[in-house]
């Protein structure tokens, strides 16, 4: 077990960096999109913390557990077709709300600068890969000034399927022209942990992002580290 890659980077060519939950805490970014969304529907709105659970699968997946969450709370039992009316709704107004605050509620994770610095000291190539669309991560990247240290970066929609997956990861391995077993996926939930044990690639997650509402550590990894600067400690 790792708790660091430690002198095993001599072993590695690259990393692959999930982005919310482990580089940037978009939970109120979530929070913010998501209810003005429920405003628009006239639906009741969500907390933080039931959020939070539902969190890495993608905008999708998102939108269907909280429309989901916000019916069945106010008693109506909703059916996949009762759910499906209104996502039909949801995501144009959801896409319009979280680009116009993306960022405004989000904070990158302490640690995190430092760690991507030491990657790439440590001659490793870097690409971002999120479950999030890439129109969101993009911007995101950008307005944390973060994005100078990828060479790529890819959302949930840029291939035909999502982290947990192994598509992505191959995807990205063969953008960086790096094989998997010498390129290392650091995540957040079991959703890159899943994928990168599918797709060949060493793992390590960190212990402060989102899994479900899961302990991390009970997620199948190479590794648990506290903070990205504590990769190569
Ligand atoms: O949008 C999501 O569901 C989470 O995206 P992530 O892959 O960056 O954790
Ligand atoms: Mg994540």
């Amino acid at each position: 077990m790792l708790n660091s890659i430690g002198s095993n980077h001599a072993t590695l060519d690259a990393a692959i960096i999930d982005l919310d939950g482990t580089m940037v805490d978009t939970l109120g970014d979530f929070a913010e999109a998501l209810n003005r969304m429920l405003s628009d529907l006239a639906l009741p709105a969500i907390a933080a913390p039931a959020i939070e659970q539902m969190v890495g699968k993608g905008s999708e997946h998102l939108l269907r557990s909280v429309l989901h969450h916000v019916l069945d709370q106010a008693g109506k039992a909703p059916t996949a077709i009762e759910v499906d009316a209104f996502y039909a709704r949801a995501w144009p107004s959801y896409q319009q709300h979280y680009l116009s605050i993306n960022g405004d509620c989000a904070q990158v994770y302490p640690g995190v600068v430092a760690g991507l610095q030491a990657l790439r000291q440590a001659g490793l190539r870097l690409a971002c890969l999120t479950n999030k669309p890439a129109a969101f991560a993009l911007p995101l990247l950008r307005a944390k000034g973060l994005d100078g240290y990828f060479e790529q970066v890819f959302g949930g929609d840029s291939f035909a399927r999502k982290k947990p997956d192994p598509l992505p990861l191959l995807k990205t391995c063969e953008a960086l022209q790096t094989e998997p077993a010498r390129t290392l996926m650091v995540g957040d939930s079991s959703n890159d942990a899943q994928a990168a044990r599918a797709a060949g690639c060493p793992v390590v997650l960190v212990t402060y992002g989102y899994n479900h509402g899961l302990p991390v550590q009970a997620v199948d990894a190479d590794g648990y580290v506290d903070s990205l600067e504590l990769l190569l400690a």
